[in-house]
């Protein structure tokens, strides 16, 4: 605890565990998110990230274990504590009466130091539909809103669940540049996102959750472990059939491969395993270890 009586991390989570009936959906959950750090969690469908992230945000309340954010236990926050917090829930918004710019500005009245309510328009890309009701969205336009709202209050805390579902390639980078904006101005940032080169591109550490445990969490450049990384060279040899090896020294063994071939290795490629690549095999590890354990078990 520091002085001022809250945890030094913004979220602490120890032990947590949710069950509906006899199905664990979170399974004891251990992680610490430092303040101003962006954290991606990730998973397949049904891992139980959403069930996580709505205890952490007040809205589910767990069977067991500990749970502090913004020093805090939200299972018995009150409006003061919501009011730090943006949350960008999974489903869109429904309330299409109002346009885009009044949403807004009803919403910002409900928080001590908003953003202006322009602003944030701008931020999001919506300038051209502010004054347009937001059923007369499109599905991606109207994420934005949801976006929009979940950072009106000033956050201390962001919460985006699946925030870029139905963006367009353009307004997905559009939104990469506001989480950044974000995140220099010190918004510690929870995201759940099934875009693995989103949560490359935006987390510092990003955790994996399968099951209702954390099976992997580190830094997003080291996650799966280093062996997991180890670059891929492919070409193609002298009979045209493909080659592949996995090597720490790509460049040698590309001047080796060049050198035997006498010249330019056809269909050359040197592959350094992306986020996505390490995230399914983390998934297929755990998979094949279940389906072990389940053996032994028969
Ligand atoms: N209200 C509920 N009652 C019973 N079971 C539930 C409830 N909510 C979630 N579950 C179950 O808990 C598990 C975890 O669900 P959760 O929504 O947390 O997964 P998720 O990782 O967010 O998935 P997705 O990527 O599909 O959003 C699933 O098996 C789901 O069916």
């Amino acid at each position: 605890m520091t002085a001022s009586g809250s945890t030094d991390a913004a979220v602490r989570i120890r032990g947590l565990r949710k069950t509906y009936g006899g199905l664990a959906a979170v399974d004891g959950i251990d992680l610490d998110i430092a303040h101003g750090e962006t954290f991606a969690l990730l998973g397949p469908n049904g891992a139980g990230k959403s069930t996580t992230i709505e205890i952490l945000e007040g809205y589910r309340l767990r069977t067991s274990g500990e749970v502090s954010v913004l020093g805090v236990d939200p299972a018995h926050a009150g409006l003061d504590w919501k009011s730090r917090l943006g949350i960008v829930l999974q489903s869109a918004t429904e309330s299409g009466v109002y346009t885009v710019r009044e949403q807004l500005a009803h919403f910002a009245r409900f928080y001590p130091s908003p953003r202006n309510v322009d602003e944030v328009i701008a931020a999001v890309g919506l300038e051209a539909k502010a004054g347009t009701r937001v059923g007369k969205l499109s599905g991606g336009q109207r994420r934005r809103v949801d976006v929009a709202l979940g950072i009106i209050g000033r956050p201390e805390l962001l919460f985006l669940d699946e925030p870029t579902t139905g963006f367009d390639p353009e307004a997905r980078r559009e939104f990469w540049k506001l989480i950044r904006g974000l995140k220099a101005e010190g918004t510690t940032i929870v995201l759940t996102t099934h875009y693995l080169d989103e949560a490359a591109q935006l987390g510092d550490r990003a955790g994996v959750i399968l099951g209702g445990r954390l099976v992997d969490v580190g830094k997003v450049g080291e996650l799966g472990g280093a062996d997991a990384r180890v670059p891929i060279v492919r070409w193609r040899d002298r009979s045209g059939v493909t080659r592949e090896e996995r090597t720490e020294a790509p460049a040698e063994l590309v001047a080796s491969v060049a050198r035997e071939l006498g010249g330019e290795p056809e269909g050359l490629e040197v592959i350094r395993p992306s986020l996505e690549d390490i995230y399914l095999q983390l998934v297929r590890a755990a998979g094949a270890e279940a389906h072990d354990a389940e053996e032994v078990l028969a």
